[in-house]
C-alpha cells in the first residue's frame, strides 16, 4: 500500500461572474493520479500556473477535489469524518514557499514551533519546550533562538523554522511548496541538503513541488512533469532526466542541459582539455558544493550529475558510455 494515493482527481475553480452562468471555469487539476511511497520524494515540477499547489491543496486536505479520490494511509481522505481527517493531518504538513506568511510575526520562534505539538499533544510546558529546542538543534538553529522574533532571522533560518515546525509532529509526508524559491541560491542548496538529511533520519516521504528541475533532481526519487493540469509522464529514476521523454519535460530540462542557456551556447568541450585545465566552469546552480566543478562537453551531460556524485564528473562522449574522473585526484 502507498502513503499517499491519488486517483483520478479533477479541481474545477470557477471565478468572476456566475449569476448568470458566464464564470470562468479553470480546471486547474485533470484527472490527475499519482502515488507517494513510505520513504520517498516525488518531484512534481511544472511551469506557473500548471495546477501544482492546487493538486498540494488536495494532498494536504485543503482543497476538496470535484472528482476522484485520495487516499493517505490507505484512509479515503474526503469520505472520512471531520475528526478522522484531524488524525490524518497530523501526518501531512507542509512548507510553504513565503516563510514570512508562515510564521506569526509577533510570535516568539518558541510559540511557533510549539503550535502543532499544543493542538495535537498534551506536553508539560516544560517538554514542550524540550521539544522545540531539540527541533531547533535538528534543523541546526541555536538553543538561543528560541526567544526571538521572526523578523530576527535571515530567509534561510526563518524557512529552517517553518520545517521545525512541520517535523514536529514527527509526520510521514511533508508537501513542499516551492520552499526553496525565495532563497538565495547558496540558501537553496544548504535547505535541500537539511531535507535530504531529514528524509533520510525520519522516514520522511516528500512531495516537492517546484518549476526548477534542477532542485527537483536533486532531492526526488521519481519525478512527475505536469503541464496545463495534467500529469504528462512520470519517471522512476530522478537521476537519469534522460529518460524524460514528453516534449514539455525535455523543453524544462532545454535551460538544464545546456549550461549557458542565456548565451545559447552549447559547450564542447573535449574531456581531456576539461581535465587539464579546468577551463570550463560549472553552470550549475549549485557549483559550490562541489567547488572544482567543471561543465564538460555538450549537451547530453546532465549537469546535476556533478553535483551529485560530489567531486566526480560523469562524461558521456560519443562512442564512450561514461567516462567518471574524482576532481580530488587531479591537481
Ligand atoms: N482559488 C482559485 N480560484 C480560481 N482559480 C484558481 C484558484 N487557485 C488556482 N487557480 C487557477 O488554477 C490554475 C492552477 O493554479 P496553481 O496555483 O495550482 O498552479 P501552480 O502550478 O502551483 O502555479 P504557481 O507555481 O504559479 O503557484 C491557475 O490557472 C490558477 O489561476
Amino acid at each position: 500500500m502507498s502513503l499517499l494515493e491519488i486517483k483520478e482527481v479533477t479541481k474545477v475553480y470557477k471565478s468572476g461572474n456566475s449569476l448568470w452562468g458566464k464564470g470562468k471555469m479553470t480546471e486547474a487539476v485533470k484527472d490527475v493520479s499519482l502515488a507517494i511511497e513510505e520513504g520517498t520524494c516525488v518531484g512534481l515540477v511544472g511551469e506557473s500556473g500548471c495546477g501544482k499547489s492546487t493538486l498540494g491543496k488536495i494532498i494536504l486536505g485543503l482543497e476538496k477535489p470535484n472528482s476522484g479520490e485520495v487516499f493517505f494511509q490507505g484512509k479515503n481522505f474526503y469520505k472520512s469524518t471531520s475528526r478522522q481527517q484531524k488524525t490524518l493531518r497530523r501526518d501531512l504538513q507542509v512548507v510553504f514557499q513565503d516563510y514570512h506568511s508562515s510564521v506569526n510575526p509577533k510570535q516568539k520562534i518558541e510559540k511557533i514551533i510549539s503550535e502543532p505539538i499544543r493542538n495535537y499533544l498534551n506536553l508539560s510546558p516544560l517538554e514542550e519546550k524540550k521539544r522545540v529546542l531539540e527541533l531547533l538543534e535538528i534543523v541546526g538553529l541555536s538553543h538561543k533562538d528560541i526567544h526571538k522574533y521572526p523578523h530576527q532571522f535571515s530567509g534561510g533560518q526563518l524557512q529552517r523554522i517553518c520545517i521545525a515546525k512541520a517535523i514536529a509532529l514527527k509526520p510521514k509526508l511533508i508537501v513542499l511548496d516551492e520552499a526553496i524559491s525565495s532563497l538565495d541560491v547558496s540558501v537553496q542548496a544548504q535547505i535541500l541538503n537539511l531535507l535530504v538529511d531529514l528524509k533520510k533520519e525520519f522516514n520522511l516521504s516528500y512531495l516537492f513541488i517546484s518549476h526548477d528541475i534542477e532542485a527537483v533532481d536533486y532531492i526526488a526519487d521519481t519525478i512527475a512533469v505536469m503541464y496545463l493540469g495534467r500529469i504528462v509522464e512520470e519517471i522512476e529514476d530522478a537521476n537519469d532526466l534522460t529518460a524524460l521523454r514528453h516534449p514539455y519535460s525535455k523543453k524544462l530540462l532545454g535551460s538544464v542541459l545546456n549550461p549557458y542557456p542565456q548565451e545559447g551556447k552549447v559547450l564542447d568541450f573535449s574531456f581531456d582539455e576539461v581535465i587539464s585545465s579546468k577551463k570550463a566552469s560549472c553552470g550549475c546552480k549549485y557549483a559550490e558544493r562541489c567547488s572544482q566543478a567543471t561543465t564538460v562537453c555538450g549537451e547530453k551531460v546532465p549537469l546535476l550529475s556533478l553535483v551529485k556524485k560530489g567531486h566526480k564528473i560523469a562524461c558521456h562522449r560519443e562512442g564512450v558510455k561514461e567516462e567518471v574522473v574524482d576532481l580530488n585526484k587531479i591537481s
